[in-house]
């Protein structure tokens, strides 16, 4: 059962991140329980000197103790539910600690790509949240149970043994439905994923500043809003519906749990009238039946809810203990000495789905620089993401000095690699660190960070910044402090993130993936220039549509169909007059136009 599977760990979480919290919460939640007890028992006795009319100081002093019963309770209540909220607090950064941990431990990308995956994440995340102050809310409230039960239960077996007998038949009513709602509730929340992900899709959309351009270009905000609010009704249709059933189940736990009370009170007080009971039995019997009820049914709530929450905790379990998505060996990656071969590489990013790479035979030789060539989905960013091992191929292998890169640490590998992708990241973070976390051992070696944006020609501008490499390149403290932050333009965070790639200049494969795409003519051809002679003597793989960038290149590679057609020199393609020729000539007949 999932509760059985999931009490433990989600139970390890919340005495990992606090024990002292975590053992007062429980200590003081249970010794607040046994205070009612013997506060009814102090009440019978006051309520037979009262009967007795005897001695006044003893009544005296039995009404205050009484009194003082609830003060006390009262006090360690609070105390246990702020021990309670801490573990709470603490759970949550421990748990949410491992998850974020496990989620970014994965080698590949195949999980993050598949939304049945980051649904899963998104419920773990929820589960990691509620399920450990759950589960100790839980026994605390099994412990107070036991205590309750114990205390009062004599009591009620002593008045009218039947009693006991009836309350249990009320208890397992209200378990049953209780149990039973928290399968729905775990139920309805993963059958609402795909909804609540369609939903968050469009809203996230609506006021994503990226998206803002087109969307009131095109008018697209009713439709996103609309698809957003049919996403919504869903939702909450099936969110109303589960809240009837849990109504409807209330009322029916309430309705027992009142029967069974005034046949308490019915006996109790003909059992006074005949004599058989005194009145301090009386109050002690009906302090009992409810004594047992109240922490009974807030056992059975807890329980359903602990349920529930459980049930979405087996996501957290599920994504903390996957396994890697790519099988590797352990061995570090030596320095290349050699060349990189990729052997008959077939690839596809599902198993369904059709093959972007058929059979690819290529090899980047030490200190050569390749220049990748292909029309729109050739399958050239597919390849440099193999090559960093974001995927294995589905046939073939990739040899780095000769050795299948799968035997290697994927980390490793990845550590002697510099790359600039065609979608790259735009990071929240100032301008020294947008470049420096290209190798993170140098974060603050602001020399280096400079050499490398000289390389990328975006140095004049980081220095001209309000605070120099300092500055935020974000705006989202600009409303605090106007020098917080700086926007800059698409071509200026490209050069950013391609100074980040040449961060590590000892990189044994440089692969850039048009890095120059969003810049000016003037920038793009320095940039070049400045990248041929910082490739020249260095393994490099460079993709771009601008064929006239790649004319130095040692080697150049057409992909098409799914494989390698031609290779060669710039000229040595021109001259067999094949794909690149075509490519280049149509390159050069538009730049001809332009000027004639
Ligand atoms: N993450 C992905 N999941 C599924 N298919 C993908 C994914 N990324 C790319 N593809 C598909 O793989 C094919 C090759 O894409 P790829 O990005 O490698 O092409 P490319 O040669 O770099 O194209 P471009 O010149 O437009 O950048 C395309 O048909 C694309 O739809």
């Amino acid at each position: 059962m999932n509760l059985v599977r999931a009490a433990g760990p989600a139970f390890a979480i919340a005495w990992r991140a606090s024990r002292v919290a975590t053992a007062g919460a429980a200590a003081l939640a249970v010794l607040a329980s046994a205070v009612p007890a013997a506060s009814a028992w102090l009440g019978k006795l006051l309520f037979d000197e009262l009967a007795a009319g005897r001695d006044t100081g003893r009544i005296v002093l039995l009404a205050i103790g009484s009194a003082a019963g609830l003060a006390v309770t009262a006090a360690i209540t609070a105390v246990a539910s702020y021990c309670t909220a801490l573990v709470r607090a603490k759970s949550a950064i421990e748990a949410e600690d491992r998850l974020v941990g496990a989620v970014g431990a994965l080698p590949g990308l195949r999980r993050l790509e598949d939304p049945a995956f980051l649904d899963r994440v998104r419920l773990a995340e929820q589960g990691a949240q509620e399920a450990a102050p759950a589960v100790l809310g839980l026994t605390v409230d099994a412990v107070r149970t036991l205590i309750a039960v114990l205390g009062f239960g004599g009591a009620v077996v002593l008045v009218w043994p039947p009693m006991a007998g009836l309350l249990a038949a009320s208890l397992a009513a209200t378990a049953i439905s209780q149990l039973t709602l928290s399968r729905l509730r775990t139920r309805e929340t993963e059958a609402m994923m795909a909804t609540q992900r369609q939903r968050f899709l469009f809203r996230s959309l609506c006021s994503d500043i990226r998206a803002a351009k087109e969307i009131r270009l095109f008018g697209l905000a009713d439709l996103f809003r609309s698809r957003m609010v049919t996403a919504v009704r869903t939702a909450t249709a099936s969110e109303c519906a589960m809240q009837r059933r849990i109504a409807v189940a209330g009322i029916a736990a309430a309705v027992v749990s009142a029967v069974v009370a005034g046949i308490a009170l019915v006996v109790a007080a003909t059992g006074a009238a005949r004599g058989s009971l005194s009145i301090g039995d009386v109050t002690l019997f009906t302090a009992a039946v409810a004594g047992i009820q109240s922490p009974v049914s807030t056992l059975l709530n807890q329980l359903g809810r602990a349920g529930g929450s459980l049930g979405v905790f087996e996501h957290y379990l599920d994504v903390v203990t996957t396994g890697p998505d790519l099988v590797s060996g352990t061995a570090p990656v030596p320095p290349l000495t050699t060349g990189i071969e990729l052997r008959d590489v077939w690839f596809r990013y599902d198993e369904t789905g059709p093959w972007v790479l058929r059979g690819v035979d290529l090899v980047l030789p030490q200190g050569a620089a390749v220049g990748l060539v292909g029309v729109n989905g050739a399958g050239k960013s597919t390849l440099v993401k193999l090559l960093c091992r974001f995927y294995d191929p589905d046939r073939g292998r990739i040899l780095w000095d000769g050795v299948d890169i799968r035997g290697y640490d994927p980390a490793s590998l990845r550590a002697r690699l510099g790359a600039t992708f065609q979608d790259f990241t735009s990071y929240d973070l100032t301008a020294a660190d947008n470049i420096g976390i290209g190798d993170v051992a140098r974060l603050g070696d602001l020399d280096r960070i400079r050499a490398a944006a000289r390389l990328a020609e975006i140095d004049p501008a980081l220095s001209a910044l309000p605070r120099g490499y300092e500055t935020l390149l974000s705006r989202a403290f600009l409303d605090v402090d106007d020098k917080a932050g700086a926007a800059l333009s698409g071509g200026q965070w490209q050069r950013v993130a391609l100074a980040r790639s040449l961060m590590r200049a000892e990189a044994d494969l440089l692969i850039l993936d048009e890095p120059s795409s969003g810049m000016d003519a003037d920038a793009e051809t320095r940039t070049h220039e400045a990248l041929r002679a910082h490739r020249a003597g260095r393994t490099s793989v460079l993709i771009s549509h601008r064929l006239s960038a790649l004319r130095g290149a040692d080697r150049i590679v057409v992909l098409g169909g799914g494989r390698v057609v031609e290779q060669g020199t710039h000229d040595e393609l021109l001259t067999a007059g094949g794909e690149y020729a075509r490519l280049f000539s149509l390159q050069a007949k538009g730049y001809a136009m332009v000027e004639a």
